[in-house]
């Protein structure tokens, strides 16, 4: 599998690494166990906090709410057109070959995997669903933590059926709330910035050859995606990055997935019961440190009425709700709003629907990828000139990031201010892009991709200004 190799515990047992083809024809079995964790249990500390000095995470977090995981019981990869029914399929087969005990029955309680999908079908990135050997999740009701294990008789060869051995829960917690008061803090100094796949120049001679194309009809919308890599002065373990994107970006969705991490403002879906709700957003204005009331206010009435913006999201908004309709028995979209992160201002759109029939978070993630906030209209072409114009495979950014529970329900984001972490410590390739309309100015979407990097900037301790208070 690409993306971080996992830093695994000593004497931890090997987690079950399988293409999602084989667990489909020969599931694995897992033991799942969760228990509810009483109130007061985490002693205010932040679920991210778990997480800090460690590397092999998985986060889904947005304020404050949301799952923790460390470490891997089962890695299921795939690749290709057929990736995300694959997985699906894979992930089916392991939940109905496993037991599993869950005494809340809550969203994100009893057996959770958590994924993260390549944006393209021509990828070289596998695309991965994994579940952690410890989740701990919160939501409004309160806390619980969720184990899996190998089950008696498991691998991929089946049998058994006994519940395996889970460890002590309250232990467990004991010993994450220890290590996470011990971490050392990280040093934000020394990061470096280097030019990935292409430089400033060649990426707006990208963006101008694009706007040509669309002029001459080839396309409506194209976006168009840059990266580049940050090395950190000193090793910066994961969990440390997801704890800076957590307090600096708590509106996000601060995720991490097999080394993909980010804190993106974009719910692709979350499917509850049968009601789908989906956040589209397209159409920014960039925002400056130290940005006064008065100036941001201005700066939103120049967004509200930018005539390139607004064309710009109702594409975006046209194509989610058309990938929807058929979809679902009900949609509605009200009136796009005005969204406010720390580093831009976004045009944005809250889609819900109740989805007809019985299909699943990821049934539904297959048919809204790739919309046309991060890939253009129409889809076919934007994506032609994606992969001639952009130099790079954009591995799991832009894709879908999320997490599917046992039934099928579940969150999933676009993978949207985001890096991919190749191995644990090292550099960090970090991600930005833009939509581009027939009449963008290259630097002006150069610009928009550098604020939409700052999130990772700023946690990376690449920024000249530090974003965070404190570790
Ligand atoms: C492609 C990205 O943003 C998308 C989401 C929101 C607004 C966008 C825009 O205004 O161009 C992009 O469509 C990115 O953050 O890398």
């Amino acid at each position: 599998m690409s993306g971080a190799a996992p830093s695994r515990r000593p004497g931890a047992p090997r987690p079950l690494v399988l293409t999602a083809a084989e667990a489909a024809a020969r599931p694995p079995r897992l033991s799942f166990l969760t228990t509810a964790l009483p109130p007061g249990a985490l002693n205010g500390t932040p679920l991210l906090d778990l997480l800090t000095g460690r590397d092999d995470v998985v986060s889904w977090v947005h304020e404050g709410r949301g799952l923790v995981g460390l470490g891997r019981a089962l890695v299921l990869g795939a690749r290709g057109a057929g990736r995300i029914e694959e997985l699906r399929r894979a992930w089916r087969a392991t939940v109905y070959a496993s037991w599993w005990r869950d005494p809340l029955v809550r969203p994100g309680t009893g057996p959770v995997a958590a994924g993260t999908i390549a944006f393209s079908d021509r990828s070289a990135a596998d695309s991965v669903l994994l579940v952690p050997e410890v989740i701990v999740g919160a939501d409004e009701s309160g806390a619980w933590m969720t184990t899996a294990v190998g089950a008696p008789g498991g691998g991929a060869d089946g049998g058994g059926g006994e519940p395996a051995e889970h460890p002590d829960h309250g232990a467990l917690l004991a010993d994450l709330l220890e290590a996470a008061s011990a971490a050392p803090a990280a040093s934000s100094r020394g990061s470096a910035v280097a030019q990935d796949s292409l430089d400033d120049a060649s990426w707006r001679a990208a963006v101008a050859a694009t706007c040509e194309r669309m002029r001459a009809g080839e396309a409506q919308k194209v976006v168009l995606a840059r990266d580049v890599l940050v090395t950190p002065g000193e090793p910066l373990p994961t969990g440390t990055i997801l704890g800076r994107l957590g307090r600096t970006y708590p509106s996000c969705w601060t995720f991490a997935v097999d080394g993909m991490v980010g804190a993106s403002p974009e719910m692709l879906l979350r499917l509850a019961g049968r009601r789908l709700t989906s956040r589209v957003l397209a159409g920014t204005a960039r925002r400056h440190p130290g940005d006064t009331p008065r100036r941001t206010a201005e700066l939103a009435a120049w967004l509200e009425g930018s005539a390139k913006n607004n064309r710009e999201h109702a594409l975006a908004r046209a194509s989610a709700i058309e990938a929807l309709m058929p979809l679902c028995s009900v949609v509605e979209a009200p009136e796009r709003f005005l969204l406010e992160l720390p580093n831009v201002l976004h045009l944005a759109s809250d889609i819900t629907g109740v989805v007809a029939g019985n299909a699943g978070a990821l049934s539904l993630v297959g048919a809204l990828h790739p919309t046309a906030a991060v890939c253009g209209t129409p889809r076919e072409a934007a994506g032609r000139i994606i992969e001639e114009v952009e130099g790079m495979d954009r591995g799991r950014y832009a894709g879908p990031v999320g997490w599917v529970d046992w039934h099928g329900e579940g969150e999933w984001c676009i993978a949207l201010r985001s890096g991919s972490i190749a191995a644990p410590g090292g550099p960090v390739r970090v991600f930005g892009g833009g939509g581009i309309m027939p009449d963008s100015d290259p630097d002006d979407e150069l610009a928009e991709t550098r604020a939409k990097m700052r999130p990772m900037l700023g946690a990376l301790g690449a920024l000249p200004i530090p974003e965070t208070g404190r570790e």
